[in-house]
């Protein structure tokens, strides 16, 4: 008997090897996709979309193969990256018609058996809105105008950090490295017993200031000290790798009998947890001011209006997304800037002729949001930095809907089809930007007098805000866009006005690893008062 049953098992065995290849070939041969062109291998598994995730450079690489094939590459076997800035107000709509895939579901957390979908991670239109409602007017422009005074303080001990670090008497020479204080970073562990990594210490304590009227503690310990940062960057990695075979975080972090890993963004929630509790306790009162509200008291204010979708879970839910998609995102956009300006001598000479330097009498250290909106170059390096290297530089996916999605050449991707566009490569559209569309040149968001009437200058501006993806778009644009912004004008302008900065090897290129996020590192620096 148990002869027959080790036969049948191992027909059946048999079967399942041979049934596998026969599978995989008649879905590849019936693709509907298999007009498109792309690397071989992405036809038939997105295990070539892993790949290119994991090695950091998964922008770089889609680029040149827009470049080899054209604007529509097959890059998995449902899945088209698409570099037609004309589409854009077709995928990202505020209609909400292509919905958001399952890519988005592995920044969701599970718990007690029950995934907890978040504003960025729920794909449903209906329940999205609904989440997203209570709290999209604390982040306007004016709702987060108030919180500008939390921001200040941060950037003002990181003034003062800086300071201790590299310039004072003790420290004239010591070469900065920005990244690892002002963007995202290389910061160690305090103990030094893992290597590498990690965070970002102005932009996680910004955030955390503006939101718990706390920052985490990183610009004073210097530190990753309970490494917070390192175990976010290790969740965001696995985010943005699983997210390729999105099955896989169903295996793995939304296991239903065992979680088998990674670190999940738990440090991150517990602290959440720990202020919300310290709040609603009243025992945070050494640091929270209720004269000067912060995103935490919104929240609470959200759940007292909108008691039916806003409980403690859902506070948790915003507060731990102001961190993991805050931070970030606002470190990687504030390094680009600074990285390229120093880059291009002309650019940055420029920018400190614009930008005057710091007036010891007028008692405040940091430049104002107001003042540094009146710079229009600054602005303009910012548009550009973000257009370059955009703090998001991955396929923002969708699903195609009913109908289909008709493409210029005239064919059509059938409904079901994954597809988007990366603001990467968007950004380097030559019919928006130009043929030096690869060149930094911060000038093209300005006006050439000499050349181009106001009219024309409207007309091209328009075009470049039309394929401008770096916050996304439409419904699901990103809700952070005006906080984000808010910290990158403060501090580009304050450290252009407070310090003189010159990179410490010119000649050395940073470094770039693409984890969704773009982390960037090797950004050496000296620094010396502004005279
Ligand atoms: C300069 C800084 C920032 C950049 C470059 C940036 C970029 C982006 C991009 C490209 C998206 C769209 C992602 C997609 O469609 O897949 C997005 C969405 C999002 N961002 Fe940001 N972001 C920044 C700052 C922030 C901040 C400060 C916060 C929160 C405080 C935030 C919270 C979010 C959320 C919640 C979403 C999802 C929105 C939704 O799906 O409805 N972001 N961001």
């Amino acid at each position: 008997m148990f002869g027959y049953g080790n036969k049948d098992a191992t027909l059946l065995g048999y079967a399942f090897l041979l049934a596998l290849p026969i599978w995989y070939l008649t879905t590849y041969l019936l693709s509907p996709l298999r007009c498109y062109p792309g690397p071989f291998l992405a036809g038939w598994t997105n295990l070539w979309r892993m790949l290119q995730v994991r090695q950091g450079k998964y922008h770089v690489v889609v680029h040149e193969l827009h470049k080899k094939y054209g604007a529509v590459v097959r890059i998995g076997p449902n899945v088209l990256d698409l570099d037609i800035p004309e589409l854009i107000k077709t995928i990202y709509n505020i209609k909400s018609e292509y919905l958001k895939t399952e890519f988005y579901h592995g920044s969701s957390v599970k718990d007690n058996g029950t995934i907890i979908y978040n504003v960025f991670s729920e794909c449903n239109p209906k329940s999205h809105a609904q989440m997203k409602r209570p709290i999209s007017k604390y982040y306007s422009l004016t709702g987060v105008l108030p919180l500008e005074s939390h921001i200040d303080d941060m950037i003002s001990y990181l003034c003062q950090r800086l300071e201790e670090n590299f310039i004072d008497p003790s420290n004239p020479t010591k070469t900065c490295e920005l990244a690892e204080w002002i963007a995202y970073c290389k910061l160690k562990p305090c103990t030094s017993s893992f290597p590498g990594l990690i965070g970002c210490p102005d932009t996680w304590d910004v955030v955390g200031n503006a939101t718990f009227s706390k920052p985490i503690g990183y610009l004073e310990k210097g530190c990753d000290f309970d490494e917070t940062l390192h175990i976010a960057n290790v969740a965001m990695d696995y985010f943005s790798l699983v997210g390729q075979m999105p099955i896989l975080d169903r295996l793995l972090d939304k296991n239903p009998i065992h979680r088998i890993g990674p670190p999940s963004f738990g440090t991150v929630a517990n602290i959440s947890v720990q202020h919300l509790i310290d709040r609603l306790q009243n025992k945070d009162t050494d640091c929270h001011d209720p004269n000067k509200p912060d995103f935490l008291d919104k929240f609470i204010e959200a759940k007292e209006k909108f008691p039916d979708v806003v409980d403690d879970t859902q506070i948790i839910s915003y507060l731990l997304l102001n961190m993991v998609a805050g931070a970030d995102t606002t470190s990687a956009t504030i390094n680009a800037a600074l990285y390229m300006s120093l880059k291009h001598p002309q650019v940055w000479e420029r920018l400190r002729t614009e930008v005057p330097a710091y007036d010891h009498t007028s008692g405040s250290t940091v430049v104002s949001y107001k003042s540094a909106k009146q710079f229009p170059y600054l602005d303009a390096v910012v548009r550009e930095s973000m257009r370059c290297h955009p703090g998001v530089a991955m396929l923002l996916e969708r699903y195609v809907p009913e109908g289909g999605l008709a493409l210029p050449d005239g064919s059509l991707v059938p409904a079901g089809s994954i597809v988007g566009m990366n603001p990467y490569v968007v950004g380097r559209h030559t019919s928006v930007w130009g043929e030096d569309a690869e060149d930094f040149r911060p000038e093209r968001w300005l006006r050439d007098e000499t050349r181009e009437t106001e009219d024309a200058f409207q007309e091209r501006l328009l075009s470049m805000n039309k394929a401008d993806l770096s916050f996304g778009g439409g419904s699901r644009s990103c809700i952070g866009k005006h906080f984000g912004l808010l910290e990158v004008y403060k501090v580009i302008a304050t450290l252009v006005s407070r310090y003189d900065i010159k990179l410490a090897h010119p000649e050395k290129d940073w470094m770039t690893h693409n984890s969704f996020f773009m982390r960037q590192t090797g950004i050496e620096v000296k620094l010396s008062r502004r005279r």
